[in-house]
């Protein structure tokens, strides 16, 4: 594992940027796995930067994104789809047939989780999978359980996942109880795995999720199983590693 602990936030953004940046200009069609919620923010806007200062092209790179919420239509405000196209896909020149995120309305969910399987074999291997961390340990939406989903799969969201997240939504009732996650087994098949955390309430979880037993109760700890981790704390999530 390769820990890096940085004392501002800025730093952290260009950290993860750069990280991508360079893979990026090194394979041109690079893989990526890609992650929503708060914490990529400020690393979709350093990259976004770099593409404007013609640092970096996405022309033949391919997207994959870890996962979306059931019944959300496509366009709305808090879908991962909206999401990425506000802060990324609209400011870069990644073509739209090349940037993958399930269907998390489709009408059979099922036949949608096949079909993100079978466009994530096609694609082989993520080369890096950028991964956020919930309060609970889950990394895309795989939440805590006595086993663990290899492939794309319908989640029910755990109620402490929904409340995180309700801050998002008008009211928790309409935070969906529902998402399509790519699964753990194809999380780790990546080649690196790019983990970001920020905030002193991740503190405690990223320390077990990368010291403490491995267990499906906090699917981050399978993490420790990759030969090509790469975290990026901020030094409030990084406080129990000094
Ligand atoms: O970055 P946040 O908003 O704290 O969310 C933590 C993680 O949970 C998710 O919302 C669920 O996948 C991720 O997008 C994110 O990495």
């Amino acid at each position: 594992m390769n820990l890096h602990i940085f004392q501002n936030q800025q730093e952290l953004n260009e950290a993860g940027a750069g990280i991508i940046t360079s893979l990026v200009q090194m394979q041109p069609k690079a893989v990526l796995g890609l992650a929503t919620g708060g914490t990529p923010v400020g690393i979709y806007e350093e990259l976004v930067k770099a593409y404007n200062k013609g640092r970096v092209s996405f022309k033949g790179v391919t997207t994959f994104n870890l996962d979306e919420y059931v019944g959300l239509p496509a366009d709305h405000s808090e879908s991962y789809r909206t999401y990425m196209q506000q802060h990324l896909f609209n400011h870069i020149d990644l073509p739209a047939a090349q940037a993958h995120i399930p269907n998390g309305n489709a009408v059979d969910l099922e036949a949608e989780c096949a079909h993100y399987n079978e466009l994530l074999e096609e694609a082989k291997q993520i080369d890096l999978q950028i991964l956020g961390l919930g309060h609970n340990g889950h990394i895309g939406f795989n939440e805590p359980d006595d086993s663990l989903v290899s492939g794309t799969h319908r989640v029910e969201l755990k109620e402490e996942t929904r409340e995180a997240n309700a801050r998002y939504f008008n009211t928790i009732d309409e935070v969906p109880t529902h998402a399509l996650t790519m699964g753990v087994g194809t999380i780790l098949k990546a080649k690196t795995i790019l983990l970001i955390v920020r905030g002193a309430d991740k503190a405690e979880i990223v320390h077990r999720a990368l010291t403490g037993p491995i267990t499906t109760e906090i699917p981050a700890t399978l993490l420790q199983t990759h030969p090509h981790l790469v975290v990026l704390l901020d030094a409030e999530a990084g406080r129990l590693f000094e």
